[in-house]
């Protein structure tokens, strides 16, 4: 077992001119792990993924994939990494099958033809013209191309955006068979779905830096566990009480007084627990009673709102 990790960055920064585009951000990615980066727009989870992928040299800090600098050496680490870019630059005359054969001359021990279009469900398309495929399946043919070397580390940059649901989940289970294989994925993506579907472990940019990271569950510990009823008619604002500290937030939709607290400290359970305690000693019945773990959006847009004042 592989006990380096696969990709490590220690206090990276990049600048544009005077703009800092990464801010001295650090993280690991172990042997066989999927990293997901999120961000919002021009947090900077692009020029991470060049930097590691070997495109654009450091300013400050280190980077290492499979324990080597990807700039510096090149040569060495770009067999074996595989890269998915946001818009492949396909020659739409040629097929399918001829834009592999085409990246096959480029690869070393390269995959089968068959092979390399079985593992992303195009072989009915193999004598499709490029420019004939649905985005969906470009985006696919991207990912055989990303594949063809059979890399050990894999960076895919947005790989499902444009697909619908069913392309987008077809594409996952894809990612993952890659992933059990063995492979390490570097991800970044706007869906936080797909982040919650696929990472072992995600960062959340904002502006250059990591604002949190971990997994899903920790990630979302702690962040708006949300519990909310509508309020009981006999009852006035002030009867209500603090759940694990957290008061009661109350607002009116559609003519209905909706109660909603936001709980921290204390968890959901315990959140809940108290409050069904109390209504039971005050015979009082919650209509509409709902109670939901924080989600990764929930702490995103957080992030984002929060980092931004
Ligand atoms: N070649 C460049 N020259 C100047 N500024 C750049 C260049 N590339 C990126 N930037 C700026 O650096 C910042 C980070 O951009 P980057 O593309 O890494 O972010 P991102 O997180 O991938 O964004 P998005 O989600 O919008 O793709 C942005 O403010 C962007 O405008």
């Amino acid at each position: 077992m592989e006990t380096n990790p696969a990709i490590r960055v220690e206090r990276l920064r990049r600048r544009y001119g005077d703009h800092e585009a990464v801010a001295g951000i650090s993280f690991e990615v172990a042997a066989g792990e999927l990293f997901a980066l999120l961000g919002t727009n021009g947090a900077g989870k692009t020029t991470t993924l060049e930097t590691l992928e070997g495109h654009r040299p450091v300013h400050d800090g280190t980077v290492r994939v499979l324990g080597r600098d990807p700039y510096a050496e090149r040569r060495a680490v770009r067999p074996q990494i595989g890269i998915m870019l946001q818009d492949g630059g396909f020659f739409g005359d040629l097929t399918v099958a001829e834009t592999v054969a085409h990246w096959r001359g480029f690869t070393p021990r390269p995959r089968d033809l068959g092979e390399a279009l079985a593992l992303v469900a195009l072989e009915e398309r193999a004598d499709v013209r490029v420019r004939q495929l649905s985005g969906g399946q470009k985006r696919r043919l991207d990912l055989a191309l990303a594949l063809l070397g059979r890399p050990r580390v894999l960076f895919l940059d947005e790989p499902t955006t444009g697909m619908d649901p069913e392309a987008r989940h077809a594409t996952w289970r894809i990612v993952r068979d890659v992933v059990e294989d063995g492979t390490t994925v570097l991800l970044t993506t706007h869906y936080l779905e797909e982040a919650e579907h696929l990472a072992d472990r995600l960062a959340i940019m904002h502006r250059g830096r990591i604002e949190r990271s971990g997994t899903v569950a920790e990630v979302v510990a702690g962040h708006g566990d949300r519990i909310g009823f509508r309020m009981p008619e006999r009852l006035r604002v002030a009867d209500l009480p603090a759940l694990g500290g957290a008061a009661a937030d109350v607002a009116v939709e559609g003519g209905r007084t909706a109660v909603t607290y936001t709980v921290a400290g204390t968890g959901l359970q315990a959140g809940l627990y108290e409050l069904l305690r109390w209504a039971d000693e005050r015979r009082v019945r919650l209509d509409g009673l709902h109670a939901r773990s924080a989600s990764l959006e929930d702490v995103f847009l957080r992030t984002a709102e929060g980092a931004a004042r």
